[in-house]
Formats: C-alpha cells, structure tokens, sequence
C-alpha cells in the first residue's frame, strides 16, 4: 500500500545517465548495439531524457552516439563536454539535444585540477556556453563536485547561466558526501536564486544517492540523474529502479514509467555491463520478495498487507514463500498443500525438523523436489532417511 504523504509538488524529470556515468564503472564497456539497446528500453519505458556518453572519447564513441542518435530520433539526448569547443561542437554535430557543459566549481578542484585561477574559468565556461547556445544546443552547466563547493560559488555560475541563456543547473554530489538533510538544505539555498532547472546528480558512496535525489526533489530540484542497477563512478549513482519505486511510495509521485518492465531492463544492463545485481539489492534483487520467516509467512497467508510495503506486482514480479531454519507451522502447511500433500499437526512437527537440520547444513532453503523428498522419506518410506 502506497504511503502518501500531504506533500504536493511537480513530477521529477529523470535524466538517466546509465550510458555516461554508468558506463563510467570500472571495467564496464557497452557495445554500439549493447548502448542502443539500453537506450531504447529506457526509451520505451518512459525514461524522458538520456545522457548518452562523451564526444570526447573519440571518433569511435561518436560514431556509437551517432548511430544511437538515428535509432531514437524522438529520444531527449544528453552528451557530457568538458569546457572544449570541439567537444560541445561535437555534441551539435552529433544532433544532441542537450550538452551537459561541465564545470568543476569546488576550491579543490579549480585549483588541484584545472590549475587556473576561478575568473579565468568561468570566462571559459561564459564562452563555451555561449558556443552551444549559438549552435542551437539546450545547456545544461554541470557543477562538478558542488556538494564541497561554497554556495557562494554556485551562486556566481548561476547568475552566469541566466546571462547566457544555459536552461539548467546540475548539482552534483560527485564525492558522494551528502547525506539527506544536508541535500534537502543545500538544493533549498540554491533555489533562493536559480529559478530554471535544477538537476541532481547523487553518488552512492554512503548508500545515500535514492535518499538523497529524493531529499533534493524535496528541497525544488526539477530534475535528476540516474543508472540503471546504480552503475557509476565508485559505488556508484542513484539507482533509476529505486527513485521511480521510492518516489511513488513515499511522495506519491507517478513519473509514468512502466515499472513492471524495470526488472528485465535491470537484468539486461546486468549482463551488459558484466556487473551482477546482489541477491537483497532493492526492487530488483533474486531474493527481495522471497519470505521464509514464520511470523512473516503467516502473515502474508492471512493477507499480503500485513507484509508488503512495495507491491511485487508493480515491478511484474510476485512474493514467493520458502521454507528454511526460521519456518513456522502454518508455512510448512501451506507450502506442502501447495505440493499437494495434506500434513498432520505431528507430520509438520516432523517436517519443520528436517528443514531446520537441512538448512544449517546446506545453506540453502530446500527446492521442491527436495521437499517432496522429505515427504516421501518421511511418511512412504519404510526406513526413515534424514534429509
Ligand atoms: C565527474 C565526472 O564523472 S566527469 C566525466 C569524467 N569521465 C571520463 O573521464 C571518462 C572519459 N574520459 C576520457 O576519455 C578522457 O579522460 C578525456 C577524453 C575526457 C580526456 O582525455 P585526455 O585529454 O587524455 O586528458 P586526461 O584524461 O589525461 O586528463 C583530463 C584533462 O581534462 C581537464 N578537465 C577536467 N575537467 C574539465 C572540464 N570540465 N573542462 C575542461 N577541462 C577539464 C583536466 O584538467 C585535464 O587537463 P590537463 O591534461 O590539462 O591537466
Ligand atoms: O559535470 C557534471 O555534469 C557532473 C559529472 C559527474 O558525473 C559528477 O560530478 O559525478
């Protein structure tokens, strides 16, 4: 059951950025068919933007941008530019709609790896803005590692950006520092004096990318970026299945993105990317909707209710009772009436014994036929065999 609150605000637009940030993994190559895969389920789904990659990596990576381009002539497209104009020429030759033209805006940064004094910089980015307007490019400043910058700072980029005509502020988090209240804060101030769009962009360093975009959709971001299965720099970004799942439940906020297909979308990236989702990962992990414990068990059988805070449903998947260490009685009854076989109250007894002892052993809940199995050895066999 959806828990609403009285909290009432404009849908969020997902930028998902599985194939910039998220091909960003260590070790993880997408394929031209693998990239045009990918986007045109997200596509289809009702993912509304995607950032797609960087010009800069070279003719190879342009051609698969480009052939992306043509297989989704509809599709809101991002590329993300260094302050290089044949970079963001580059984006506009490629057809992008958007350019994600970056700047790392922290102290740290301006001064440990760009090395150039901050005016110098943003006489840079004024220029390179300026450069994608005039090419017909929506633009989006990316503020590299604004969570470590002053707000003053950020303050300075936005009143550039208004000057000249950039649509949108990314806010990124690019260390992964933040935590909820902070974000929720720090999206707040900004807000004070940037009134376009506001994208944000969260790590996952703490396990607090979801809470996090969610704290700045709060606070008036309009947008935010995410991967598919949290691919990303280090731990990674914001997971698209976890904020579409996490923004209906807690905000009550529909962003019309068919979330029964979420699943096959996540196991696809899965094996494109070579990275294997844990079997607990939220939403889409083997084990998520699985439930051995007795209380629980008994509980879902008198009404799914008692024990269902996501609906398994909306991700087209279904809960599935086991039995191990933790069974109780009425789950032992129900999981073998189910194999077609009536038990005793002393038969389950016995039955609850063996799974226990099988359990610890195997590590492991035990499959069907090693419960028809226990049935048969049990109750058909003349010599008793342990499991
Ligand atoms: C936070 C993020 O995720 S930003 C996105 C980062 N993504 C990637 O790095 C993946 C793809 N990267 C690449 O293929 C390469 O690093 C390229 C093509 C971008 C650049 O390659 P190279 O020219 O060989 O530079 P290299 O990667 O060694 O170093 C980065 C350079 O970019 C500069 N740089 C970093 N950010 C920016 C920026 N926003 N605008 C302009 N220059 C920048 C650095 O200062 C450094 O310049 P320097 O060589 O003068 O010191
Ligand atoms: O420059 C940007 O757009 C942000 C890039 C990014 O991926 C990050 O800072 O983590």
């Amino acid at each position: 059951m959806a828990r609403k609150t009285t909290f009432q605000k404009p849908s969020l637009i997902i930028n998902d950025t599985t194939l910039r940030d998220g091909e960003q993994s260590a070790g993880v190559a997408f394929t031209q068919d693998e990239k045009i895969a990918i986007a045109r389920q997200l596509w289809e789904i009702g993912v509304p933007e995607l950032e797609v990659g960087i010009p800069a990596m070279g003719l190879d990576e342009c051609r698969r941008i480009g052939a992306l381009r043509q297989a989704l002539p509809d599709a809101t497209l991002m590329v993300w530019c260094r302050m290089h104009a044949t970079d963001i020429r580059q984006a506009a030759a490629l057809g992008m709609n958007w350019v994600d033209v970056s700047i790392p805006i922290s102290e740290q940064m301006m001064e440990h790896k760009l090395a150039r004094s901050r005016e110098q910089v943003l006489t840079e980015l004024a220029e390179h803005v300026s450069l994608a307007k005039s090419l017909g490019l929506k633009v989006c400043i990316g503020c590299e590692d604004a969570s470590r910058a002053a707000l003053a700072d950020l303050r300075v980029v936005a009143d550039l950006a208004l000057r000249t005509g950039a649509e949108r502020l990314r806010y990124a988090d690019t260390v992964g520092i933040l935590d909820p209240f902070t974000t929720y804060d720090r999206i707040r101030a900004l807000r004070q004096y940037w009134p376009l769009q506001l994208e944000m962009h969260a790590h996952d360093d703490l396990g607090l990318a979801t809470a996090n975009t969610l704290a700045a959709y709060r606070a008036g971001a309009t947008h935010a970026n995410t991967t598919v299965i949290g691919l990303g720099e280090r731990a990674g970004n914001a997971p698209l299945e976890e904020v579409v799942m996490a923004l209906k439940q807690c905000f009550a906020t529909d962003l019309q993105i068919q979330s029964h297909r979420l699943p096959a979308l996540c196991d696809f990236v899965s094996k494109a990317s070579g990275r294997r989702i844990a079997q607990q990962k939220p939403l889409v992990g083997e084990y998520v909707f699985t439930h051995e414990s007795g209380v629980h068990v008994d509980g879902l059988l008198k009404d799914k209710n008692n024990y269902q805070g996501v609906d398994p449903a909306s991700l087209g998947r279904e809960h599935k009772l086991v039995l191990g260490k933790h069974s109780g009685r009425n789950a032992v009854r129900s999981v073998f009436a189910s194999l077609g076989y009536q038990l005793a109250n002393e038969q389950i007894d016995l039955v609850l014994e063996q799974i226990r002892h099988f359990a610890e052993r195997a590590k492991r809940n035990p499959t069907e036929s090693e419960l028809r199995w226990v049935y048969q050895h049990l109750f058909k066999s003349p010599q008793r065999v342990a499991l």
